[in-house]
C-alpha cells in the first residue's frame, strides 16, 4: 500500500502506546513538532479518564498484546511512542525481564514489525535504567536492525536539561532508512553523558574528580526548585505557627485547618505539610530540599503514603543554618501533584525531537 509521505502532509501521524495519563503527548506538544496523535493505547481505564480530561480524546482501551499488524497498518503512522511497563527491568524488582508477563505486550509489538505493510519511520522508546542490559532490549535492537532501522540510545536525566529533577532514564530513538539522524556519529551507540548520575548525590563516593566536577556543573546549570512551585512558601511566621498547630493534631485530625487569619495561601498548602510525628520517626531518612535547591529525587507512586525513598520533601522555612535547624522547624511539605507532574513532564523528550 502506497504511503503518503509525512513531508507532503506536513504533519507526523503518531501512535502513543502505553499512553497512561499522556506524558509523552505533553512532551510532543512541548517539543512543538508538527505532529498529531492519531491513536493512543492504554489498558487502565482510570488512566484513560485522566488522558481524556487532559486531551479530550479517549485512548483505545485494551491490551496492546492483542493488536495485529492489520490493526496498526490502518493508522499509517509515521512515529510510534512507546513507554512500556518498567517493572520487569527495575533494579529494585525481580528483573524477570522477558519472563515477566508485563513485558509480553512490548515483545509482541516488536514481533509484528516485520509484518507491517506500513511500518513507522520513527520510534521512541522510554524505560528505566537497567532495560539496556535486558533480553527485551536485545530483542528490540535485533528486530529494529532486521527491519532497517538505525538506532541511537541514551541514558539521560532531566538535570541535563536544566530541570532540578534526578530521574535517569533509558531512551531509544530509531529512524527507518533512508531517514537518518543529524548526528550520525551517535548511530548504534548507547550514550551516557555526562557520566552516570546517582539518585542521592552525596552517596557517589567512588567518583573521580572529573565526574564530580561534571556533576557540580550540571547541578549549577539547573533552575532552582522554586521555579517549579505551584504553591509558594508562606512567610516564616505563618509556617512556624503551622508547626505549632500541627504538633497538636492527631493523625486522624482533619487535613485542613480552616480559616486562618485570612492566610488563604497557607490554607491550601496545609494539606501538604508533613506531620511532625513522621518527621520525628523518619526524619533521618527523608530527602529534604529547599526552594533554592537545584535537584530533587525521583517521585514514586507511594509518595504521600510513605516518606522513605519515595521522593523529596520541601522545607517551607529556609533556615539560616541548615545543619543547626531541626527538620520540624523547617516545616516540611510534600510537593503537590501538579508540582510532581511538572517535574516529570518537563523532563521528557522535547529535546530529542528538536535535535534529531
Ligand atoms: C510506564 S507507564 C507509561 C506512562 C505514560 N507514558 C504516562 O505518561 O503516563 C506504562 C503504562 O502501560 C499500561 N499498560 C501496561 N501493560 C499494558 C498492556 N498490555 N496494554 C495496554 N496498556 C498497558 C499501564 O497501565 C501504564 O499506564
Amino acid at each position: 500500500m502506497a504511503k503518503e509521505s509525512s513531508e507532503s502532509r506536513g504533519c507526523w501521524r503518531v501512535l502513543e502506546f502505553y499512553s497512561g495519563i499522556g506524558g509523552m503527548r505533553y512532551s510532543l506538544m512541548k517539543a512543538q513538532v508538527n505532529a498529531r496523535v492519531v491513536q493512543a493505547f492504554e489498558i487502565n481505564d482510570t488512566a484513560n479518564d485522566v488522558y481524556q480530561h487532559n486531551f479530550g480524546h479517549r485512548p483505545y482501551q485494551g491490551n496492546i498484546q492483542c493488536l495485529t499488524a492489520a490493526d496498526l497498518d490502518k493508522y499509517g503512522a509515521d512515529a510510534w511512542l512507546l513507554s512500556p511497563p518498567c517493572q520487569p527491568y527495575t533494579r529494585q524488582g525481580l528483573q524477570k525481564d522477558t519472563g515477566d508477563a508485563r513485558a509480553f505486550s512490548f515483545l509482541q509489538i516488536l514481533e509484528l514489525m516485520p509484518f507491517l505493510l506500513r511500518p513507522p519511520s520513527m520510534l521512541f522508546v522510554e524505560n528505566v535504567v537497567g532495560f539496556e542490559t535486558s533480553d527485551t532490549h536485545a530483542k528490540l535492537i535485533e528486530i529494529l536492525e532486521k527491519t532497517n532501522f538505525i538506532t541511537q540510545e541514551f541514558i539521560l536525566t532531566p538535570l541535563q536539561f536544566g530541570i532540578p529533577y534526578s530521574r535517569p532514564r533509558y531512551f531509544c530513538l530509531a529512524k527507518r532508512k533512508p531517514s537518518s539522524f543529524v548526528n550520525e556519529c551517535l548511530n548504534s551507540q548507547l550514550i551516557q553523558s555526562p557520566p552516570p548520575l546517582f539518585e542521592h548525590f552525596d552517596t557517589a563516593a567512588d567518583e573521580d574528580d572529573s565526574s564530580k566536577e561534571d556533576r557540580q556543573n550540571l547541578l549549577q546549570s539547573c533552575q532552582p526548585i522554586e521555579n517549579f512551585l505551584e504553591l509558594k512558601n508562606p512567610s516564616s511566621d505563618i509556617a512556624v505557627e503551622s508547626v505549632a498547630l500541627r504538633t497538636d493534631l492527631s493523625n486522624d485530625a482533619p487535613r485542613t485547618l480552616g480559616k486562618n487569619n485570612g492566610h488563604d495561601e497557607y490554607e491550601s498548602l496545609d494539606q501538604y505539610f508533613v506531620h511532625p510525628s513522621l518527621i520525628e520517626r523518619w526524619g533521618s531518612a527523608m530527602d529534604v530540599v529547599y526552594p533554592d535547591s537545584k535537584r530533587c529525587c525521583c517521585f514514586t507512586k507511594s509518595y504521600y503514603r510513605y516518606v522513605k525513598g519515595t521522593g523529596s520533601l520541601l522545607a517551607t522555612v529556609q533556615p539560616v543554618k541548615r545543619d543547626k535547624t531541626s527538620l520540624k522547624e523547617q516545616c516540611l511539605r510534600y510537593f503537590t501533584p501538579r508540582e510532581v507532574g511538572g517535574f516529570s513532564l518537563f523532563s521528557r523528550m522535547s529535546n530529542f525531537f528538536e535535535s534529531t
